[in-house]
């Protein structure tokens, strides 16, 4: 059913550049969370810190009554069973083939026999659309199809959550589509917590339950999807929506002549909120919301046109 991870006051620096402070957020139990941001606000080393392959400077994370902050490595290493992790190029070793790979972490943690083994990587090579692939190198096989095999291996030992660093970089529109619907098909199937660190608005507004936005070295926010998108909030606004206009400018904040020159300039109105991808085959997963009920229950009216369609709704050149 997943399991609910608890960041409180979360704080990290290299030496003397802080990278974020105070980050608050509970990330829910098998719900879908995306992490956005700007480039360098510290999205993968909030991943890594979750995992605790990083420690923070203050603050904690609770996974199942443990803080893996500050707990000892002993206690870490069992925790770590809990995650898989989706790394940017699938991390795959190039040497061995992807059943091999994906069979990885099965030997490496468990004692199961190489029957047993068999048949949970291919039922994973199956779930990820790959049966068949198992002989393949990594090296022979495109980037779509490596990400693929990341994620059967990152689904072997049964995550109860799943950590996908920028699942879609490198992958063409219509391959990230099919990433996507995957990644709805699996929540729906394995009731895992997902978090994905992603650059693809498209993505972002379309997959999650939940969406949150690093910023200038804050969490800036973090909310049901519906209440990101239609957020009036200056930077959400901007990043949500891909839009020039804000305080964002190309190295992270524009300075005060910049916004001086904005002032007065009209925004264009918010696109309409896209519905949420569905599961294949439409039977709603545990933590799918009605489109428009967050909106409803907060007395929200979304942009006109909004849930009409799973488009994501971007004005163009906006
Ligand atoms: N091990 C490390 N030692 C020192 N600085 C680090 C280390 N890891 C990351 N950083 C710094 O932390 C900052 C945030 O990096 P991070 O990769 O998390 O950003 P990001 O938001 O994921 O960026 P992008 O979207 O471009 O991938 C960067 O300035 C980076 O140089």
């Amino acid at each position: 059913m997943g399991t609910e991870i608890q960041v409180n006051n979360l704080t990290k620096q290299f030496g003397k550049q802080l990278i974020w402070g105070d980050v608050t957020l509970t990330i829910p139990a098998g719900e879908i969370s995306v992490m956005l941001g700007p480039s360098g606000t510290g999205k993968s080393v909030l991943l890594k810190t979750i995992i605790g392959l990083l420690k923070p400077d203050r603050g904690s994370i609770i996974i199942q009554g443990t803080d893996i902050a500050t707990c000892p490595e002993a206690e870490l290493y069992e925790i770590r069973k809990l995650f898989g992790v989706l790394f940017q190029d699938g991390a795959m070793f190039g040497s061995m083939n992807l059943y091999d790979n994906v069979a990885f972490p099965l030997r490496e943690h468990t004692k199961k026999s190489e029957s047993e083994i068999k048949s949970i990587v291919m039922e994973k090579m199956d779930l990820v659309g790959l049966l068949g692939a198992e002989d393949k190198l990594p090296g022979e096989i495109s980037g779509g199809m490596r990400k693929r095999a990341g994620l059967a291996r990152a689904l072997v030992l049964d995550p109860e959550i799943v950590l996908f660093d920028e699942p879609d970089s490198g992958l063409d529109p219509v391959r990230t589509a099919f990433l996507n619907q995957l990644i709805i098909d699996l929540n729906a199937q394995i009731d895992a917590t997902f978090l994905i660190v992603t650059h693809d608005i498209n993505t972002a507004r379309t997959v999650p339950d939940n969406i949150g936005l690093l910023y200038h070295k804050h969490l800036a926010m973090f909310g049901p999807r519906e209440m990101l998108l239609a957020s009036e909030e200056p930077v959400v606004r901007q990043f949500l929506n891909a839009q020039r206009v804000g305080p964002i400018g190309m190295s992270e904040e524009k300075d005060a002549d910049e916004l001086e020159a904005e002032k007065g300039q009209d925004l264009p109105p918010l696109p309409p909120i896209p519905k949420q991808i569905e599961p294949t085959n439409g039977i709603p997963r545990r933590s799918q919301r009605e489109p428009g009920s967050w909106c409803k229950e907060n007395g929200i009216t979304p942009p006109p046109g909004s849930f009409e369609s799973s488009n994501a709704g971007l004005a163009p050149g906006s």
